[in-house]
């Protein structure tokens, strides 16, 4: 191949590296357009940048340049000039629609979040998390100094989990089970929709007392199925509730390190006997294509210090907890369900 040959797939990937490294802007803007609230405030219909400039509080010149750099990726649509409206990607920007992403946005341009990222280096230099070693304090800890960062954590972690249990359910049988436990269950979505299906089965959800608090007064009391649920307050890393049938860990385990992971398994082991265990979690794939769960685990990093993992080295921990990995299930979402039992 001559020089000639090369040089037009040489700019391509020049342009691809180029809008990958510049991609943060892109996000920085959705970011933006998530703290004004602009996809509420155009759920109606369109509207001029003056109108929404008012409404959100905002400089109307520098709105509609933010607002025509995101039109010209698909985020909003400019009607006409300087009128703007909904488009179906900044449809789940609103905050109220089922698969909204507004929680997301507003997690991920926390100011401690964001540049928590930028000091990525030193996570990959020292090997440390580095929230911890930047903000003295751990990502949780930072939840209780900052209750609105752990709402949109939270309300994350429930549109995340709504999309995915149908297909969860779809896959895995849990009739044999008449107590089924969901450690770390938070808002309870999961577990409701697994009684709802199983009209024979009882559950008990298991948080942290903060949680299990606010999960009462918010989610339970209106909850149909709230006198099958008994919530339990407690602390994974001491022990877990006794007598389940089934104790589901969905997005659990990856947000530790080995050792910590492995004491939340070991205190299951300690009360599950001939019980089931089911991880459910983004698996690792082996092959390096581009896949969530490798960026997820880069979050980990930055974060809260957890890891994504894959099958084998699940089933390596699980070995070392007192599991035998019976099976993993894959869904047509991207969470598997990786079944244990005692050994
Ligand atoms: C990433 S969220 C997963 C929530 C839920 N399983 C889901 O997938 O939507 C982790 C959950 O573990 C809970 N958690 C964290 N530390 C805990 C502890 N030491 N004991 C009990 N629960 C804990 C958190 O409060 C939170 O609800």
């Amino acid at each position: 191949m001559n020089n000639q040959e090369k040089q037009p797939e040489q700019a391509l990937h020049q342009h691809h590296l180029t809008q990958i490294i510049l991609s943060f802007q892109e996000s920085q803007a959705i970011i933006t357009a998530a703290k004004l609230g602009i996809a509420d405030l155009l759920k109606d219909g369109p509207k001029s940048v003056d109108e929404l400039a008012q409404l959100c509080h905002a400089h109307p010149e520098t709105l509609y340049r933010l607002l025509r750099a995101l039109a010209s990726i698909g985020i909003f649509k400019e009607e006409d000039h300087t009128v703007f409206s909904l488009t179906p990607l900044s449809h789940y920007l609103r905050s109220d629609v089922e698969g909204s992403v507004h929680s997301l946005a507003l997690m991920v341009g926390d100011t401690k979040a964001w540049s928590a990222w930028g000091d990525l280096i030193e996570g990959i230099k020292q090997g440390e998390v580095v929230f911890d070693h930047k903000f003295k304090m751990s990502f949780y800890d930072y939840h209780t100094e900052n209750p609105e960062f752990a709402k949109y954590f939270n309300q994350t972690m429930f549109n995340h989990t709504s999309l995915l249990t149908q297909h969860v359910l779809e896959v895995y049988d849990f009739s044999p089970f008449q107590t089924i436990v969901d450690v770390g269950g938070n808002h309870g979505y999961l577990l409701s929709s697994i009684l709802q299906k199983y009209p024979a089965s009882r559950g008990v959800l298991f948080d942290q007392p903060f949680v299990i608090e606010a999960v009462e007064k918010e989610h339970l009391k209106n909850n149909p199925f709230h006198d099958r649920i008994n919530a339990v307050a407690g602390n994974f890393f001491e022990s877990l509730p006794k007598n389940g049938d089934v104790y589901i860990f969905k997005h659990i385990i990856h947000g530790f390190h080995d050792e910590k992971a492995r004491q939340i398994l070991q205190n299951c082991r300690d009360v599950i006997g001939d019980g089931t265990l089911l991880i459910i979690e983004n698996v690792l794939s082996n092959k390096n294509n581009h896949s969530f769960s490798a960026f997820m685990d880069l979050q980990m990093i930055v974060m809260s210090g957890g890891k994504e993992r894959t099958e084998a080295e699940y089933q390596q921990l699980l070995e070392q907890a007192g599991f035998q990995m019976t099976r993993v299930i894959h869904t047509s979402s991207p969470v598997s369900i990786i079944e244990a039992v005692a050994k």
